[in-house]
């Protein structure tokens, strides 16, 4: 009741489900936003609520979100446990841990993915050849109706093999297809309402049958897979020449003067939770916004790519800057849908005041990514599709502080600039030498997430891919 007491306001809690009710039935996304709007109507912008037992102060609106992941970036800057996620990598890796050992992890996998593929050519060199690939099995579909998605999805998780693994995979090759069955399966049920309730009766759920279980099952599996990998690795590797990521981190490990000390950060456990991070964290999030890419107004992108690229060479990075009304479109969908509408849970790493509330460190918040992107101070007509809202009146890229599809300060997805320079090589790829056909009446074609609460996840559709 004190804890309460000194939180933000928001609805009365309803014993033991909290505000579980009152959030979460009727579709997380859309119904959280008609919610936390008419929450924060009724209790400010800054609000509490109660999932099941624990507190979370809900940050909705660009200037709400501005002013706590901003403004007070350090503050902000813990991550809020997610149990679903817990119980397999006990706040180890980077996207759980806290403190000093994320700071570590956090900064090793920046540097050393930029040597091997973030922020250099070389990952360009590398996306560009994906895209060929994905391209080579396109045209094999000749015109026949297919559902994007996996192609996607193995363009996607490849450019990270070739990273982490150091090897890219052929499109048919079984251990990969299991590996992508796995993370899409997990990315599926924990968007689920059985991921949302676990995340808030995790005790209750251990022992309750139902298909959250699975996600289990799936992390054993993907720790087997990884840990080949590394083994694999350790027997061919030498020391001070890595080829990829994990040969980095294994040189680290034997950099570090004691490797069993627990409080070592550079770990064969740390090295497998950051491994299946950076996988997580890369293929569903990137594959699902190339997907509804595929059903924005590409005539136009078609014809600014004709006339700045033409149709002899492939487009590259550098394009970008010359290609305003492309990059509009994407900045507009990655708005549109806002493929993580709650981001991750962050959590207080000290005492702080926002605006008038008093708030003590380890607080769970919940930063409303969607809210922003649906904020109507900072976007017209934001629940419409229109890449304008990203292009100024003379035809200009135009960006906008309200876009945070990776979320602001200094949590803020590791991989947003590969997430970018992903999106915009494969999407560019594609329409260039393909016109993209729906096989039914575009009226029919709905892609409203049908699972809505860690990801938004379009439906499957279908759609036929003509060389123009
Ligand atoms: C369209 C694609 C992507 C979107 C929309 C996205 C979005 C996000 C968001 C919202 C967060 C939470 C940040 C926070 O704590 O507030 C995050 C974290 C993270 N993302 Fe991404 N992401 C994408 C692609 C990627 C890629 C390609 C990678 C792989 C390198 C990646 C790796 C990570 C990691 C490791 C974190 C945890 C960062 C930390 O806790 O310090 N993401 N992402």
């Amino acid at each position: 009741a004190q804890m309460r007491s000194s939180l933000p306001p928001g609805p009365t809690p309803l014993g033991l489900l909290g505000n579980l009710l009152q959030l979460e039935f009727g579709g997380l996304d859309r119904a959280l936003m008609k919610v936390a709007q008419t929450l924060s109507r009724n209790w400010g912008p800054i609000f509490t609520v109660w999932l099941g037992p624990r507190p979370a102060v809900v940050l909705c609106g660009y200037a709400a979100l501005r002013d706590a992941l901003v403004l007070q970036a350090d503050t902000f800057s813990g991550r809020g446990a997610m149990p679903v996620f817990q119980r397999f990598t006990r706040g180890n890796g980077i996207v759980f841990s806290n403190g000093p050992r994320w700071r570590t992890l956090r900064n090793f996998a920046l540097g050393t993915l930029k040597e091997f593929g973030m922020g250099t050519r070389s990952i360009e060199e590398h996306i560009m050849e994906e895209a060929a690939c994905l391209l080579g099995e396109f045209q094999a579909t000749n015109g026949t109706p297919l559902d994007p998605q996996r192609l996607l999805d193995n363009a996607v998780s490849n450019v990270i093999c070739s990273a982490v693994f150091g090897k890219r995979y052929g499109y048919e090759d079984p251990e990969f297809l299991r590996l992508l069955e796995l993370f899409n399966d997990n990315f599926r049920i924990m968007s689920s309402r059985w991921g949302e309730v676990y995340n808030i009766f995790p005790s209750l759920l251990d022992w309750l049958p139902g298909p959250h279980h699975q996600i289990f099952q799936n992390f054993e599996e993907l720790r087997t897979f990884i840990s080949e990998q590394i083994q694999q690795h350790q027997e061919t590797r030498k020391f001070g020449e890595p080829h990829d990521f994990i040969d980095c981190f294994l040189d680290q490990m034997d950099k570090v003067l004691a490797p069993q000390d627990p409080e070592s950060h550079f770990q064969e456990e740390t090295l497998v939770m950051t491994t299946h991070n950076l996988f997580f964290g890369g293929t569903e999030t990137t594959s699902t916004t190339l997907l509804c890419l595929t059903d924005s107004c590409p005539a136009q992108v078609q014809a600014e790519l004709d006339a700045v690229v033409g149709r002899a060479r492939a487009p590259c990075l550098e394009d970008r800057v010359r290609l305003p009304y492309t990059n509009a479109v994407l900045h507009e969908i990655q708005r549109f849908i806002s493929v993580l509408p709650l981001g991750l849970p962050r959590a207080l790493t000290r005492d702080t005041h926002l605006r008038s509330h008093f708030l003590p460190k380890g607080t769970m918040v919940i930063p409303l990514l969607v809210s922003a992107h649906r904020d109507p101070t900072q976007f017209k007509d934001p629940d419409c599709f229109n890449p304008t809202n990203f292009l100024d009146e003379r035809g200009e890229f135009q960006s906008n502080e309200a876009f945070m599809p990776f979320a602001p300060g200094k949590r803020m997805c590791l991989g947003a600039g590969l997430a970018r320079s992903e999106i915009f090589l494969f999407l560019t790829a594609i329409l260039q030498k393909f016109h993209l056909l729906p096989v039914e009446s575009p009226s029919n074609i709905d892609l409203t997430p049908q699972c809505t609460g860690l990801g938004n996840v379009p439906p499957a559709f279908q759609l036929r891919l003509m060389a123009r």
